[in-house]
This record gives C-alpha cells, sequence and structure tokens, in this order.
C-alpha cells in the first residue's frame, strides 16, 4: 500500500512515500542552501535497483553513490570535457552541424526525425519503476506475468551494453592496428595500455568513453532541448525575426554563424537561456540523496532523503521572471547586452554542487551552434488552421525525468536562396 504523508510549505515540502523520506526544494536558496553550501552531505544518489541491478548500468557516473567510485569516474570524466578542453570538440560539433542543415533542407517536415530520442529514460526515472520503491521485486522471475519492467531490463541491459563495449572494442582494435582515429576512447585506450593494473583502468576507460560518446548523458537532453526551441520559434515569431535581425547584422549572409560572433549576439544568446528556463529539460530535478543526519531551518532531515530540486517552480518564480509561461528572451536583455544577474537559468537547468552536470560546456557549445545555424538558415511557423491563422502548438510532455515534448507539425523552410546554396556548399566542404 503506498501511503503519502507531506509536511512543510512554500519552497521546503517534506514527502513520506512507503516509509521513504523526500525533500522538495522549490526556490532556488533552499536549492544553494542544502545542494551547494552542504554539499558533503547531500552529493548522493538514491539507490535505483532498476538502473542499477537489473539493467547493469552501475558503471554510469551520473547515477552512481557519492564515495570513492563516483570521485575516480568524474575525474575521468573531466579531464575530457572540462572548459578549456571542450574548445577543442569544435569543429567536430561544426560539422555535426552542418550535417543537421543539410538534412533539415533536404526534408524540412522531418525535422523532429533529425533528432534522436531514446525510450531508455523512462529507465533512468527514479519511481518510474515499482522496483526502485520495492527493491525485493527485483528477484521475481522474468517470466512472472506482471514482470514487464523485468523483461524490458533485459533488453536495455544488453543495449546499454553494446552502446557501451562495441565503439569501445571497435577503437581498441584500430588502436592496436595503429589505424585509430584521435578520440577520447583512443586517448583512454593508450593510457591502459600503459597501466600496470590493466583490467582495472580498461573497466574505468569503457565507462568514460562511453560517457564520452555523450549517448547516454547528452543526447535525450539535447534532443528534449531542440524541440522546446522549435516550438517556441513556432509560437513567437517576432523572438524569431528579432534573433534573425541581429544575425543578418552581425554575421551577414555569406557564412554561418561562428563561436567568435556569439559575444556579439546577446539576443540569440538570451533565447537559449530562454528555452532553459521555459521549458527546462529536467523540470523536477535530477534527485540528490543524503549521507548523514541533518537539521535545516528546525527540520530534521534523516540519512537517506532524496532531495528533489524544483527545477521547473525556480524558473517559473514570478518574483524573478515576470510573466513566467511567456517566452520572453528581452528578460535576459539590459543596455542592448546579455545580463543574466540572479537569473541565469542554466545555475538550475544543469543541476546543482558537486553533482553539477559535467557536460554542460560541451552542450553549451552544441546548442549555440543549433540555435544560431537554425535561425541563420530557416524560418520555422507554425501549421495554419484552416482560416489562415497560426495554430497556437502546445504539445503534451512525456512524464521521465528528462521531460520530452511530443511530437508536433511545423512549417520549416529555408530563409532565402543564397542560404539554401550556403548550407549545399558547407557540406561539399566538409
Ligand atoms: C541541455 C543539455 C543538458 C542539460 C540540461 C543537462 C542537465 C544535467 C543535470 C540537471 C544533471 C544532474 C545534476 C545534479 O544532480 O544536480 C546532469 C548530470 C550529468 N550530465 Fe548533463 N545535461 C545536459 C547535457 C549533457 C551532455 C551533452 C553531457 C555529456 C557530454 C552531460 C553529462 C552529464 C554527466 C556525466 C552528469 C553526471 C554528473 C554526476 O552525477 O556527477 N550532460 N546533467
Amino acid at each position: 500500500m503506498l501511503t503519502t504523508v507531506a509536511r512543510g510549505s512554500g519552497d521546503l515540502v517534506s514527502v513520506r512515500i512507503m516509509g521513504q523520506h523526500m525533500i522538495i526544494l522549490g526556490s532556488l536558496k533552499r536549492a544553494q542552501d542544502l545542494l551547494e553550501t552542504r554539499s558533503t552531505i547531500y552529493s548522493s544518489r538514491p539507490a535505483a535497483p532498476m538502473v542499477n541491478d537489473l539493467i547493469g548500468w552501475n558503471w554510469n557516473t551520473s547515477l552512481m553513490p557519492y564515495g570513492d567510485k563516483w570521485r575516480k569516474h568524474r575525474r575521468s570524466f573531466h579531464q575530457f570535457f572540462n572548459s578549456a578542453v571542450c574548445p577543442k570538440y569544435r569543429d567536430v560539433q561544426v560539422r555535426e552541424s552542418h550535417e543537421m542543415l543539410g538534412r533539415l533542407l533536404q526534408d524540412p517536415s522531418k525535422f523532429l526525425e533529425h533528432t534522436h530520442y531514446e525510450p531508455m529514460v523512462e529507465a533512468v526515472t527514479p519511481g518510474a519503476f515499482l522496483v526502485d520503491l520495492l527493491p525485493i521485486l527485483k528477484y521475481i522471475p522474468t517470466w512472472f506475468p506482471f514482470a514487464s519492467f523485468k523483461r524490458k531490463a533485459v533488453i536495455w541491459k544488453q543495449w546499454g551494453l553494446d552502446m557501451r563495449d562495441i565503439p569501445y572494442e571497435e577503437t581498441k582494435e584500430r588502436f592496436v592496428k595503429g589505424e585509430a582515429l584521435p578520440s577520447v576512447a583512443s586517448t583512454l585506450i593508450h593510457k591502459v595500455l600503459q597501466d600496470p593494473d590493466q583490467k582495472q583502468a580498461d573497466v574505468l576507460a569503457r565507462s568514460t568513453a562511453a560517457l564520452g560518446y555523450y549517448i547516454i548523458a547528452g543526447t535525450d537532453t539535447i534532443t528534449a532541448f531542440t524541440r522546446n526551441f522549435f516550438l517556441a520559434m513556432a509560437n513567437n515569431p517576432y523572438v524569431q525575426r528579432k534573433a534573425q535581425e541581429e544575425l543578418d547584422a552581425v554575421v551577414g549572409y555569406g557564412r554561418l554563424p561562428e563561436f567568435k560572433d556569439q559575444i556579439n549576439l546577446p539576443y540569440v544568446c538570451a533565447i537559449i537561456k530562454e528555452v532553459h528556463r521555459w521549458r527546462p529539460v529536467i523540470p523536477y530535478g535530477f534527485p540528490h540523496m543524503s549521507v548523514s543526519d541533518d537539521e535545516y531551518e528546525g527540520y530534521f532531515i534523516p540519512s537517506g532523503s532524496v532531495i528533489v530540486p524544483n527545477v521547473w517552480s525556480i524558473l517559473h518564480n514570478p518574483e524573478v521572471y515576470y510573466e513566467p509561461e511567456r517566452f520572453e528572451p528581452d528578460r535576459f536583455i539590459k543596455d542592448g547586452k546579455l545580463d543574466l544577474t540572479g537569473k541565469d537559468p542554466e545555475d538550475v537547468a544543469f543541476g546543482f554542487g558537486r553533482r553539477v552536470c559535467q557536460g554542460r560546456w560541451f552542450a553549451n557549445d552544441w546548442l549555440f551552434l543549433i540555435v544560431s545555424h537554425i535561425l541563420a538558415c530557416f524560418v520555422i511557423e507554425a501549421p495554419r488552421d484552416a482560416e489562415g491563422k497560426p495554430v497556437r502548438l502546445a504539445p503534451e510532455y512525456s512524464s521521465g525525468l528528462v521531460s520530452m515534448a511530443d511530437s508536433f507539425e511545423c512549417n520549416v523552410r529555408p530563409r532565402s536562396e543564397a542560404m539554401q546554396e550556403l548550407i549545399l556548399h558547407l557540406q561539399e566542404e566538409d
């Protein structure tokens, strides 16, 4: 029997579900007080038997409990994705973006298909499966009538292992033959082969490389963000026009926006911030877990409590963001410049404290290319109704950890013949 007991109000709510304490943090102050100032206590993850034991994803940093193993994996990932290293990947990201533009040009009606979505996010959503609340369930046999989660787990486990191991093994084979291209995986393999404890080094290397392929941590979030961007542009044509005017003035027509232009494109950057704020892709926060008893402003928080930052309510606080449901990049512009004082949505959308997203620099570069390139090259319009009026798009969202908009229709067309030719030309060059 599932029982829920709730206490507290406003921005700090404590809930008990089947004996499990859960604290929901509804303001930036609460989230920072606990997850950042007291990060030694609040940086673990809740046990997730579906993911860790059944699917066998205990090699994934983002799901590991706080401790030495997590620290080792985080350090290993950090060396390849810290802010100083990420600019090295920009050439590859630019080429990827050119390809994406080419696909959009070829078949604009399939703009959602040019993004990538894996249903596995369902599995990393704590509480999505009863087994996460009742770990004993993991021992029931796969053929048991209600054990569909176990059957899914068998498929996902193999999929996860293939995703981690196949590209790694292929790179290793090429490396041994001296044919591997420079990559995160080949750098790691080079180190493994020199390590006295090759077996252990190999385990860490393949986990880092798998995350490094940004398959798990990255693609769902980037896909969800891109969908929200299309949605915001289709519903707000004046925002789109304003961004395109800025792009035309700063970049001109003969080339695509580049990283060096970013500083002169405050409105385009404000759109990225506003997409993070308006429809955060992890709206109910990535849960943390406390590792010792604590007392906070008169509340006793027992060890093992699940702590959930309510990202949606923080980013929709009308005291910080006027008319929060409105898509309004101008809220981040002051005197023609980007002004994020006390309101940068990325301080919230990428999580908190010691568990803050490790892919944020890589993601930011990627999102800048997606948004600026699409805006420079295409017009995005909502479909029209029988009277010729634009339809207000309002898709449903999935309820997983990463909240993804369901598919929706949009008219996407090149802004001009010149832009069309530029895309084709860039593809020939790459
Ligand atoms: C729109 C893009 C993205 C968003 C909004 C996002 C958001 C997040 C959030 C909220 C967390 C949890 C933070 C916490 O527990 O407080 C996280 C963790 C993580 N992210 Fe991202 N992420 C994005 C893209 C990426 C990409 C592209 C990568 C990889 C290249 C990545 C790698 C990671 C890793 C490794 C963790 C685990 C950190 C840990 O548990 O120690 N993320 N991300």
